[in-house]
């Protein structure tokens, strides 16, 4: 059984062993039971205090005894920045939902990218990947140097046993994991979802601003995973993703082995529906930003490298006014996926398991059967129910894969739920 801590970003100590945990330092000359001490940097030393995060780690081996990494030899469908397969389309781009696979396939076999930008050797910018599972990792783990996952089910239960303990998430919960944490994913039924892929400053909690103190994904709902750990002296592969390729090393037993840690920098689970929703109760259907969960910052204030929001159910009741998302052209780059049930802006096509691009630019809003339907609508107080869907949203041009334009899976006539509109009637 998993076992949590609360709070987003608070220094957590946590011990599976008394006494594992050296106490009033981090390295002592001899750590308790001949445990290995190990930082481990999610930011620069010298990061700003309020930024900085990092936790020590005592394990019963040291990470650092392994083999060269050779190159892992099975060709995926998971890339990594800067995205030139293809030159990226001005056009809107939706997909159906990947098939879950028919043979044997577990975490690191099962992700496919849809898109991403920036340059991973600079640290900047993101991929929108998705998986479709249907075995656990057995005997072997991964962890991706390249930027933290933050991992979206969106069918299937997952357990991450992870270095510093294990999360168990579903569908309508998130979970992180952080740059080079060593990971296993484990299943018990068929899976899939959607990964974001950062390689920027990482993803913390939106500023509040008039909002206050509390509301929107509120700090103490986030859970971090108490110390567990595995004591097996079997062999396990050990698959990195580093500057975007896939590396393979073997190691002599389990690399989960941390018997206690104490830090800052720590996998977390969220529950989506834990979401305090803020929504306008006059008129107008605010910007999206409002349903912001999570922000990963570019160098530039305001701008977010990446932005993970939601739609989650909630009361609409603006009055006088077009309640779903309005026709827009956006700065920022849009990467959707639907979690659950049905999208406001779209009454069809946009399925749950689905995703859609919307790129710099690209005119996009509600389709036509939703547009009319809305202008028609009594205005009511109406609860959207039983709905949840995400964005990931990004201040450059989400440049799709080749696996990404290609798939059977991109629909040729999404464009056609934008046709037909009727011409505005002058007087
Ligand atoms: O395009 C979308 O569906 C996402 C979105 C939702 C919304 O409520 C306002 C703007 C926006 O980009
Ligand atoms: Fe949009």
């Amino acid at each position: 059984m998993a076992d949590y801590l609360p709070g987003f970003g608070n220094h957590v100590a946590t011990e599976a062993v008394a006494g594992a945990l050296p106490s009033g330092q981090n390295s002592p000359q001899r750590v308790p039971f001949g445990l290995y001490a190990e930082q481990l940097s999610g930011t620069a030393f010298t990061a700003p205090r309020a930024e900085n995060r990092r936790s020590w780690l005592y394990r019963l081996r040291p990470s650092a005894g392994h083999p060269p990494f050779a190159p892992y030899a099975r060709p995926g469908a998971l890339r990594t920045a800067p995205f030139d397969e293809v030159p990226p389309s001005p056009n809107r781009l939706r997909w159906d939902p990947l098939p879950l696979p028919e043979t044997p396939t577990d975490f690191v076999d099962g992700l496919f990218t849809y898109g991403g930008n920036g340059d991973v050797a600079a640290g900047t910018g993101m991929a929108a990947h998705g998986y479709a599972i249907s075995a656990s990792m057995v005997d072997r783990v991964f962890a991706n140097a390249d930027g933290e996952l933050l991992i979206v089910p969106q069918q299937g239960a997952l357990t991450l046993v992870t270095e510093l303990g294990r999360i168990a998430v579903a569908p309508l919960q998130i979970a992180l994991v952080p740059r080079g944490v060593r990971f296993r994913v484990e299943v018990t039924e068929p899976a899939r979802g959607f990964v974001c892929e950062n390689y920027g400053a990482l993803f913390r909690l939106p500023e509040l601003g008039p909002i206050g103190a509390n509301g929107l994904a509120n700090p103490r709902d986030f859970e971090v995973p108490v110390a567990a750990f595995e004591d097996r002296d079997a062999p396990v592969e050990l698959v990195q993703k580093f500057q975007g390729r896939l590396w393979t090393t073997r190691l002599a037993a389990s690399p989960l082995d941390v018997v206690a840690w104490h830090g800052t920098l720590a996998p977390w689970r969220y529950d989506l529906t834990r979401f305090n929703t803020i929504n306008t109760v006059s008129f107008d259907h605010p910007d999206p930003s409002i349903f912001t969960v999570l922000t990963a910052p570019s160098d530039t204030p305001g701008t977010a490298n990446c932005d993970f929001v939601i739609f989650p159910p909630r009361w609409m009741v603006a009055e006088h006014s077009f309640r779903p998302p309005w026709f827009h052209r956006n700065v920022m780059s849009e990467f959707m996926g639907l979690i659950a049930g049905a999208y406001d802006a779209k009454a069809g096509g946009f399925v749950p398991g689905g995703a859609s691009l919307h790129n710099q630019m690209a005119g996009h809003g509600p389709d036509r059967a939703s547009y009319e339907a809305a202008v028609a609508a009594e205005l009511v107080p109406h609860r959207l129910r039983d709905t949840m869907a995400f964005m990931f949203e990004s201040r450059a041009v989400i440049r799709p894969t080749r696996w990404a334009t290609e798939t059977p899976l991109a629909q040729p006539d999404y464009d056609l739920c934008w046709d037909g509109f009727a011409k505005a009637r002058l007087p």
